[in-house]
C-alpha cells in the first residue's frame, strides 16, 4: 500500500481568488499547494481588459505570504466589448494566458457575459490565429433545459459548432461533469483539453441531499449521477494528456451559502491535493496523479513544467469547521471531517 507520494510541483488550472480581504484570506491555501494558478476573471466588475488584469495581478502578488514564489496566471472575461486588438495585447503581455467564456446567466458573476458567440467571432478568430486559449464554462442557460442536462446540451448547441467553425481554436472545457463531456474531449483534437474538479471526482448528486439539503455541496455545473462521476474518474486516471487539474475552488461567505437562495461554489483550496490523492487512490491510480496535476496543464498551455516537488502522506487529519474569509467565514469542503491524505 502506498503511504507516501512525491510528485513534481503542481498547478491549479481553474481557481477563483476573489479580491481584497477575501483574496488575502484564501490565497495562502493555494500558494502552499501550487506553483501557479489560472485565476478566473469573474469579479465585479469583471476583469475584461489587459490593464485590469495587470492591476489584479499586482494585488494578488502584494497579498502573497512572504517568501512565496506563487505565480498568478491571468485571464480576461469575454464581454461583447473584447476586441481582436485586445486579445493580441493579452497574448503579447506575457501574463494573460487565456480568455474565459461565461454564458450570460450560467453561473456566479456571469451577468456581463455574452448571450451567444456570433457577436464575438472576430475576437475568437483572432484567438485561434494567435493561439490564445479559450476557457469555457460549458452550460446552456435556456431555463427550459433541465439543470442536469445543461452541459450535454452545450456540447451539441455551442461547443461542437464552435470547433467546426474554428477547428484550430485552443479550448479548455472547464470543470467537466458528464460522461458526454469526457467523451467529447477525449475524441477531439489535441487543441481541446479539460479541467476536472475534486468535487466531481469524489461526489455524485446524492451528496446534495445527504440527510437534508447541503448547500456546501452546491456548485455549477451541479454534481451529476454516479455514472458521470465514474466517467470523470476514468478520464482523469486514463493517462490521456487532455485532462488536467483545475479545482474551481470558489469561496463564498458562509451566510451567502446557507441561505434561501444560496450561491454556487465549493471551497477546496485548503486541501486540494489531498482531495485529488483520495480520488486517484480510490481508483488505484496514484501513479497517474503526477501527469494530471503537474504535466498535462503546462503542456497544454505551452508553459514550462515546474521544478521542485511536493509530498503527500497517507495520514489522517481533520478539516476545520470554517476558515476566516475577510470579515466573514468560508466553510471548506469536508468541514469537520477526517481526510486520509495530507500535504506535507
Ligand atoms: N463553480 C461555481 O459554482 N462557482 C464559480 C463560478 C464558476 O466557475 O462557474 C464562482 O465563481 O463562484
Ligand atoms: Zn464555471
Ligand atoms: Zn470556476
Amino acid at each position: 500500500m502506498t503511504t507516501q507520494l512525491t510528485i513534481t510541483r503542481p498547478d491549479d488550472w481553474h481557481l477563483h481568488l476573489r479580491d481584497g480581504a477575501l483574496m488575502a484570506s484564501v490565497l495562502p491555501h493555494t500558494a502552499r499547494e501550487f506553483a501557479r494558478a489560472i485565476v478566473m476573471p469573474n469579479l465585479k466588475p469583471p476583469v475584461s481588459t489587459v490593464e485590469m488584469a495587470a492591476a489584479y495581478r499586482e494585488r494578488i502578488l502584494a497579498a502573497l505570504p512572504a517568501g512565496s514564489d506563487f505565480q498568478p496566471l491571468m485571464t480576461l472575461y469575454l464581454t461583447g466589448n473584447l476586441t481582436p486588438d485586445e486579445v493580441v495585447k493579452a497574448k503579447n503581455s506575457g501574463f494573460v494566458h487565456a480568455v474565459k467564456l461565461y454564458p450570460a446567466g450560467a453561473t456566479t458573476n456571469s451577468e456581463a457575459g455574452v448571450a451567444g458567440l456570433d457577436g464575438v467571432m472576430p475576437t475568437l478568430e483572432k484567438m485561434a490565429e494567435i493561439g490564445l486559449p479559450f476557457l469555457v464554462h460549458g452550460e446552456v442557460t435556456d431555463p427550459a433545459v433541465d439543470v442536469f442536462d445543461r452541459e450535454a446540451a452545450f456540447i451539441d448547441q455551442v461547443m461542437a459548432p464552435l470547433l467546426q467553425r474554428l477547428p484550430t481554436l485552443r479550448v479548455v472545457f472547464e470543470h467537466i461533469t458528464t460522461k458526454q463531456a469526457a467523451q467529447f474531449v477525449a475524441e477531439a483534437g489535441a487543441n481541446v483539453g479539460a479541467t476536472i474538479t475534486p468535487q466531481h471526482l469524489l461526489m455524485n448528486r446524492n451528496a446534495l441531499f445527504q440527510g437534508g439539503i447541503r448547500p456546501h455541496h452546491y456548485c455549477l455545473p451541479v454534481l451529476k449521477r454516479e455514472e458521470h462521476r465514474q466517467a470523470l474518474v476514468a478520464a482523469a486516471t486514463s493517462g490521456s494528456t487532455k485532462f488536467f487539474l483545475g479545482t474551481d475552488s470558489a469561496p463564498h461567505a458562509l451566510h451567502t451559502k446557507e441561505a434561501a437562495c444560496g450561491c454556487a461554489g465549493i471551497y477546496s483550496a485548503h486541501a486540494a491535493l489531498a482531495f485529488y490523492a483520495e480520488a486517484f487512490d480510490a481508483a488505484g491510480a496514484l501513479d497517474k496523479l503526477e501527469a494530471f496535476a503537474s504535466f498535462n496543464g503546462p503542456d497544454f498551455y505551452r508553459l514550462p513544467r515546474n521544478s521542485g516537488t511536493v509530498t503527500l502522506v497517507k495520514e489522517d487529519w481533520t478539516v476545520p469547521a470554517s476558515y476566516p474569509f475577510g470579515e466573514h467565514n468560508v466553510v471548506p469542503l469536508r468541514a469537520g471531517e477526517t481526510l486520509g491524505w495530507k500535504l506535507l
